[in-house]
């Protein structure tokens, strides 16, 4: 008999859906909280998010949890009985998992409530455009604000049972990279009548390649992927213009704005040489996930005198998690869950061990009724 947290995951696998338009994972996840007792559950929604408060029984302080919602723009790949039923998109970074243990959670402490309140946010939009700053911002979270905050995000690389997490920078900074070329189109056969933005693309995609490898300390770690590259219409024609996609990663602040500058500089190369022009639009940014020191320390002695879990102290990862930006703000940390597959985040085949979502739920109960006894 499946666990009704595997059960929901599975639903939730099936609705993948971008950033704020999460709406029918929103009502399934509405439709789960009305099957609660409701006794010490109030809900609010905020654009396609969700609050929920657990009232505690005697608080004097309030904890948060923290899901995000959206899928990616991917086509699964999977063998999976239950795949998604939204041509193109995918739960392919975890969100599905991070969402039923946030049900789990909830369920949890409205059957067995502790001392103190606990607020738990699903978060819209966390691939992007980025929920998290303006769900901070929202009314709706003002006098709910947690006086310490928890997330987890799903590790393919680990066993299940196993939490990995580091004080301090635990995620990179990040910015979204847009580039637009604009030459002159043309035909195929007239090169010297045109400017060609397929030839200028492939150069700048060369170009910044260099960046990480000979502008920055290798000691500090940083990186610059191009993901998608748009250029051309017909093979008999030379394209006008041309589009590159890509994201920037840094364990720094003072790495991100030298590796802009750098990207500035390389763009400049590119118009004066191919005359033509380029845009560079910066997309969203999101800060390091820096897990409070004291605090995760704290954790990691707990986990140790737990018998169904593993520690393991990692290193930081170069992935990027608008959950910064609450830890910016409110103290706590994000960790990693061993969901143990041969396939990373992003990956049209990942496929999480579902025996993790237990793992995720027990432990994070667990550590929020230490906390609060
Ligand atoms: C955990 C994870 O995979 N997060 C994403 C966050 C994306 C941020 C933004 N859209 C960007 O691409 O810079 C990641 O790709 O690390």
């Amino acid at each position: 008999m499946l666990s009704p947290f595997v059960e929901l995951r599975r639903q939730l696998h099936q609705i993948p859906e971008p950033g704020f338009q999460e709406f029918k994972t929103q009502q399934l996840l509405l439709d789960q909280l009305a099957k609660l007792p409701q006794d010490r559950l109030t809900i609010r929604t905020w654009r396609t998010g969700i609050l929920v408060y657990i009232k505690g029984l005697n608080p004097s302080k309030r904890f948060g949890y923290r899901a995000d919602m959206d899928g990616l723009p991917i086509t699964e790949e999977t063998t999976l009985p239950f795949p998604s039923q939204h041509p193109g998109y995918m739960h392919a970074c975890g969100h599905d998992f991070h969402m039923s243990i946030g049900i789990g959670v909830v369920t949890h402490f409205t059957e067995n409530p502790m001392q103190d309140d606990l607020v738990v946010l699903f978060q819209p939009a966390e691939e992007g455009p980025g929920g998290a700053l303006p769900m901070l911002a929202a009314e709706e979270l003002q006098d709910w604000m947690p006086d310490q905050m928890v997330a987890l995000h799903i590790a393919p690389e680990y066993p299940v049972g196993t939490i990995a997490v580091r004080p301090e920078i635990l995620f990179a900074n990040t910015s979204e990279l847009f580039i637009d070329l604009l030459g002159k189109g043309g035909h195929a056969a007239y090169p010297h009548q045109a400017n060609d933005m397929i030839i200028a693309a492939t150069q700048m995609v060369g170009q910044l390649q260099t960046i990480v490898s000979r502008n920055v300390n290798p000691l500090d770690s940083a990186v610059i992927t191009i993901g998608k590259m748009e250029a051309g219409t017909k093979q008999n024609i030379i394209a006008e213009k041309a589009r590159l996609e890509g994201t920037i990663r840094t364990l720094s602040a003072a790495s991100m704005n030298k590796i802009k500058g750098r990207i500035e500089a390389v763009a400049a190369g590119i118009e004066a040489s191919f005359e033509c022009q380029v845009t560079i639009d910066w997309g969203s940014n999101y800060r390091q996930v820096y897990n409070d020191p004291a605090l995760t320390v704290e954790f990691m002695d707990w986990l140790r005198g737990r018998d169904n879990v593993t520690l393991f102290e990692c290193t930081e990862a170069m992935t990027g998690e608008d959950f910064g930006y609450f830890l910016e703000k409110i103290p706590g940390f994000m960790f990693w869950l061993g969901v143990d597959t041969p396939h990373g985040l992003h990956n049209a085949k990942l496929d999480p061990d579902e025996r993790a979502i237990d793992v995720a739920i027990d432990t994070i109960t667990a550590y929020l009724r230490y906390k609060s006894n």
